[in-house]
């Protein structure tokens, strides 16, 4: 069991999740280092949706020397991951190596942090540009965004991605969550489920998780 329960969200206590996350937070941690460790996250928590929400079906195959019994995942073809730019890309390059079928789609949505933290803790988001397939009531959505903060950009993102169909699943993965995010998330969407590879102390004054990562999208991009 690789999935703890959270109050709002799943923990993936993966051993290899959590070392991988460590690395993350090192300060010391290079670009190339930060961006293949969430292509490793992104492999690894695929691996754990499978394992914890894909159901399997049995069958039977032939080998070169006997038939045998078989164990396959079903599931897999209506699968589509949204790509929450621009922090999200190398997490997504690692979550399609589990679900390489997937449809994906796109939306590039980002705080104004120089507006600051609103009075209710959240941030003004500019969304500018949203491609996504077409997702039906067959389908499992995964979003993934590395930080959930105060939960501003998932809740924008939410808007855009079910405003048709509800689609079975719904799940948002995220690297490292804070609790404001995750309340607000659950507050607005209470059927969408989180998986996160942590659940952080708090938010400072300028909206960044504490212990956190930093900034996640300038790490891996090397923006400042
Ligand atoms: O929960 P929130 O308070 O909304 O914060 C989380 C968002 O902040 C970061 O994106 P950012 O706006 O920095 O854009 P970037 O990915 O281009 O760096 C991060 O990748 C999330 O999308
Ligand atoms: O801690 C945070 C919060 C939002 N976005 C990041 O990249 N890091
Ligand atoms: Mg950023």
């Amino acid at each position: 069991m690789t999935l703890e329960e959270h109050e709002h969200a799943s923990v993936v206590t993966h051993a290899l999740a959590q070392h991988v996350l460590s690395d993350l937070r090192n300060v010391e941690t290079s670009q190339v280092g930060f961006r293949k460790g969430l292509v490793k996250l992104g492999r690894l928590c695929g691996y754990e949706l499978i394992d914890s929400r894909f159901p399997t079906a049995t069958g039977t195959v032939e080998t070169p020397l006997a038939e045998t019994a078989t164990t396959r995942v079903s599931g897999m073809e209506d699968v589509v991951i949204v790509n929450v730019l621009r922090a999200a890309t190398p997490l997504v390059e690692g979550l399609l190596k589990a679900f390489p079928t997937a449809r994906q789609g796109v939306i590039s949505a980002s705080r104004d942090e120089e507006a600051g933290m609103g009075d209710e803790g959240e941030f003004p988001i500019s969304v500018q540009y949203v491609k996504l397939p077409e997702i039906t009531q067959d389908d499992t959505v995964i979003i993934a965004d590395p930080m959930l903060a105060t939960g501003s950009t998932m809740v924008t993102v939410l808007d855009e991605i079910l405003s048709g169909e509800p689609p079975e699943t719904c799940v948002v993965l995220s690297a490292v969550s804070a609790p404001p995010g995750l309340e607000r998330v659950t507050d607005q969407f209470p059927d969408v489920e989180l998986v996160t590879v942590s659940v952080d102390d708090e938010l400072d004054e300028d909206g960044f998780i504490v212990p956190g990562l930093g900034d996640a999208g300038d790490r891996a991009f090397r923006t400042t």
